[in-house]
């Protein structure tokens, strides 16, 4: 039966405007169509991505707008054509909801690349209607963009839908992942803890840095880093100047880049997945003097999201989350704004959000 008129009642919470305050808001979701997973939503995780789009820092922001792009939840209504998933099985949606699925990024198992890509939330879907994300109480996606969520892994590491996949990524495809290297991590925030935890796991050095000596302990004895530099202090800058393979900067404001690039080796690379709202200065010479790489990564393709999932399972690799109310986001976003947060803030929408 033709049903693609109707729509599914939905009830979330979204920012009205540029003040980023979130507040309840009923909406609609689209009917399943044949090639949808309906799921109930139970976490949903709190990303800087979030912060900046709910101020329109990337002017791009579509109002209402409901955020999150950390989605885990329950199956509750397939499609007649859905192959991989069935009613009952835990699902992951991260920050894709559609691409072309014929170029050359989505024939690569790079849909996050595709220029048609569709963002989970604050994008406009096939059908024209904004999408909207997490912070609410279902979603409506279709399977190619759903990951199975495996059973030994808890709901509530849904950051790895965002946090894990962008720093699992570029330390995959920039070979930062060999046993015995030595990465650098910026910014020890929701993707900084998982950079230190993925690099980790793939048997290498780590080595955070930070502008406050007051995260030492928390990098070294909580999350495992082998050391530990003050990117504020020349001399232990400079002590460990080449000395890098790599380095993942995951900070979310404006922050000088040489300091970083003379941590590098020779070939070394720094890769920024970090997106403050303005340019970045970068010097050119210290580039030169030692053929170093700048680059970029965003998120990851959909194949590569659930083998980051699987690996996350298999190595017992989670986010360290701090598991709040919906009503309690706003609050969360202002601290998420001072980095008072070890390391994410997820929602616990299937708990705790009620429509009165
Ligand atoms: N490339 C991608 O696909 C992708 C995906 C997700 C998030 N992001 C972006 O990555 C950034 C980090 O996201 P997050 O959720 O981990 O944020 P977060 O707030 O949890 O962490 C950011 C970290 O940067 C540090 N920081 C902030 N300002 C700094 C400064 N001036 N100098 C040094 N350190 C500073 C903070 O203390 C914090 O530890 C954001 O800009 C976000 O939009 C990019
Ligand atoms: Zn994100
Ligand atoms: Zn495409």
């Amino acid at each position: 039966m033709e049903k693609s008129h109707e729509n599914v009642e939905a009830f979330g919470w979204a920012a009205r405007d540029t003040s980023g305050v979130l507040s309840p808001f009923n909406f609609s979701r689209r009917v399943t169509g044949e090639k949808d997973v309906q799921f109930k939503v139970m976490y949903c995780g709190i990303c800087h991505s979030d912060l900046h789009q709910l101020k329109n820092e990337w002017s791009n922001s579509i109002y209402p707008m409901v955020p999150g792009h950390e989605v885990v939840g329950v199956v509750t209504e397939v499609g007649s054509k859905v192959e991989k998933f069935k009613i009952g099985d835990k699902v992951g949606v991260g920050c894709l909801v559609g691409s072309c699925r014929k170029c050359e990024n989505c024939d690569n198992d790079l849909e996050n690349y595709c220029r048609d890509q569709i963002m989970t939330y604050n994008g406009v879907y096939t059908d024209g209607i904004p999408t909207y994300g997490g912070y609410s109480d279902i979603m409506v996606t279709n399977e190619h963009y759903v990951v199975h969520w495996p059973e030994n892994l808890p709901m509530e590491a849904a950051p790895l839908l965002c946090a894990g996949i962008t720093t699992y990524s570029p330390l995959r495809y920039y070979g930062l992942d060999k046993p015995g290297m030595h990465i650098g991590v910026v910014g020890l925030g929701g993707l900084g803890h998982m950079a230190v935890k993925f690099a980790k796991a793939f048997g290498t050095k780590v080595t955070v840095i930070s502008t406050s000596v007051s995260k030492i302990d928390e990098a070294i004895d909580r999350l495992g880093a082998d050391s530990f530099l003050v990117s504020r202090d020349p001399d232990q800058m400079q002590g460990a100047a080449g000395s890098l393979d790599g380095i993942i900067d995951t900070v979310s404001a404006i922050h000088p880049l040489l300091p970083l690039i003379n941590l590098l080796k020779t070939h070394g690379k720094l890769v920024m997945v970090g997106a403050p709202e303005k340019p970045l200065e970068l010097p050119v010479f210290p580039l030169l003097l030692g053929r170093k790489l700048v680059a970029g990564s965003a998120i990851g393709g959909m194949k590569e999201t659930q083998e980051m999932v699987d690996f996350a399972a298999k190595h017992n690799i989670t986010p360290d989350v701090e598991v709040v109310p919906t009503d309690y986001v706003n609050t969360a976003l202002e601290r998420l704004l001072k980095s008072d947060v070890k390391y994410r803030f997820v929602l616990d929408i299937g708990n705790t959000l009620n429509k009165n």
